[in-house]
């Protein structure tokens, strides 16, 4: 259907009196990327739109990051971007970050491999299989990392958090456990993405040259552990054989056709959308509980209403616990989602002239499908800009809605939902089971990307009480 529909785009455009929509491109070269990046910096990252928005209309014309751009704050024109294929748009992500991922990353390419590597992806990071480890998993971690939680010092939720989705992750990726190399990848990783926006210049002693140098260290690992892999299995038709991270998956399951350096650089560059965004939402979340002490009490009770029923019964928590069972949690998770817009939109590229909803988009122009103003819109959502889990009583988060995007859409759309939702339950679940908290002062920054000032800290104390 939609293949249909944009090719009817692209013929339309021929015969049609569709013209750009309106707006300015501002200054030669730099356009309007100055006024857009010092208000992303300001508290209402979503003045650069909304006065745009309210000469122009919820569509305009801009030019930001070096290129020509349609900016959309209408989610039925963002829906159909996203939901179009390499025919109509392909990513486009600044120089620097294509340089660093190369030219075979899942982030990067079209086509039939894009759609294997991110089914075989989607459908590990789905599978109740992997949900159970990250579960048993998440449990380790993060009880060590509360164990060493003192009262008398802030806890800083951002760090914690961080280092815990880290080691999921590396574990659910390639396998690997909290260690040394667990601790040198870490370290190589940080060094790999301060060089995602950074000067195109690959010279020794420049950001873009580390990141690099960076990135091949990490490769040599995945490579390490790939070998290990292979030479651990005689054969990769085995009916009984069960992948324990992403590696086995693109290594062992489907054709088993995947080169060994596409899967080694692909795994560094899975964790750059996984890495950042899912303690950021954990992080969140304790930020607008902290504000609203209705929705914490709320969530609270819940959860420790589930653990003493459990802990009667003997039973251990199941990942679907986390999901089914803990509904008020998972509202919270959304509208932190919604409020917090971890990622505030998605750039696309026309890869030929189109026309949607009446709008000429030449081909070469970038689209800036801008998220965040979508679910800040007061014809969406009442009072938007308030912390209300319960406008989601009995509403479902649906991918298909095109007014709740913050894991994308289309064939792009985010394969670690799940994940990212399991995790931040786990980490909600432990945090407020095993302590009563307090949040301490601090401020959010939108930009370049959605983190708190001082790293969240809440004073905590352990709760002795059942
Ligand atoms: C709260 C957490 C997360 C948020 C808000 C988020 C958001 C997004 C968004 C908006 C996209 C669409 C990008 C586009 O259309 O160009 C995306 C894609 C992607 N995400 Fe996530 N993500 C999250 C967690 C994760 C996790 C845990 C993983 C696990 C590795 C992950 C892996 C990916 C991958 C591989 C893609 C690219 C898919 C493709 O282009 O085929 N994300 N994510």
């Amino acid at each position: 259907l939609h293949v249909a529909r944009n090719h009817l785009a692209r013929k339309r455009l021929k015969s049609s009196s569709a013209s750009l929509p309106q707006g300015t491109f501002g200054w030669p070269f730099i356009g309007e990327t100055i006024e857009f990046i010092s208000c992303a910096y300001t508290d209402n990252p979503e003045s650069f739109m909304e006065k745009r928005r309210a000469l122009y209309g919820k569509v305009f014309k801009s030019h930001i990051f070096g290129s020509p751009t349609i900016v959309s704050t209408d989610p039925e024109f963002n829906k159909f971007v996203l939901q179009s294929d390499a025919r109509s748009f392909v990513p486009s992500y600044p120089k620097s970050l294509t340089e660093l991922m190369g030219s075979s990353s899942i982030l990067v390419i079209n086509g039939s491999l894009q759609k294997k590597i991110h089914g075989l992806i989607a459908s590990f990071l789905k599978s109740p299989d992997l949900k159970s480890q990250v579960t048993n998993d998440m449990h380790n971690y993060v009880q060590t990392s509360m164990a060493a939680w003192t009262e008398h010092v802030p806890v800083l939720i951002q760090d914690q958090a961080k280092k815990v989705a880290f080691q999921v992750l590396a574990k659910a990726l390639i396998g690997l456990d909290p260690g040394d190399e667990m601790e040198l990848l870490r370290r190589d990783f940080q060094e790999f993405i301060h060089g995602l926006i950074s000067l195109p210049v690959k010279i020794p002693g420049c950001q873009l040259y580390r990141s690099l140098q960076a990135k091949r260290r990490m490769v040599k690992l995945v490579k390490k552990i790939i070998s290990c892999k292979r030479n651990g299995r005689s054969t990769s038709s085995d009916k009984e054989f069960v992948p324990q991270d992403v590696v086995d998956v693109l290594l062992f399951s489907g054709d088993g056709q995947l080169p060994d350096n596409l899967i080694s650089d692909n795994m560094i560059d899975l964790m750059i959308p996984g890495e950042d965004s899912v303690p950021t939402l954990m992080t969140l979340a304790v930020k607008y509980l902290s504000e609203c002490p209705r929705a914490l009490q709320e969530l609270t009770e819940e959860n420790l209403r589930l653990k003493n029923e459990k802990d009667q019964r003997g039973e251990p928590f199941c990942y679907s616990d986390y999901i089914a069972s803990l509904p008020f949690t998972q509202m919270v998770i959304t509208e932190s989602l919604r409020v917090g817009n971890i990622i505030s939109g998605v750039m696309r590229k026309a890869t030929t002239d189109l026309e949607i909803k009446g709008f000429s988009i030449p081909k070469g122009y970038c689209v800036f499908t801008y998220i965040r103003s979508v679910h800040l819109d007061k014809e969406h959502y009442e009072s938007p800009y308030t912390f209300n889990p319960w406008r989601w009583l009995d509403k479902s988060p649906s991918s298909s809605s095109s007014h709740f995007t913050p894991f994308g859409g289309g064939q792009r759309l985010c394969p670690g939902i799940d994940l990212a939702r399991l995790e931040a339950s786990i980490f909600l679940h432990q945090l407020v089971t095993k302590f009563r908290w307090e949040a301490e002062e601090d401020s959010l920054i939108n930009f370049p990307t959605v983190r708190m000032k001082k790293g969240m800290p809440i004073r905590i104390k352990r709760r002795s009480d059942p």
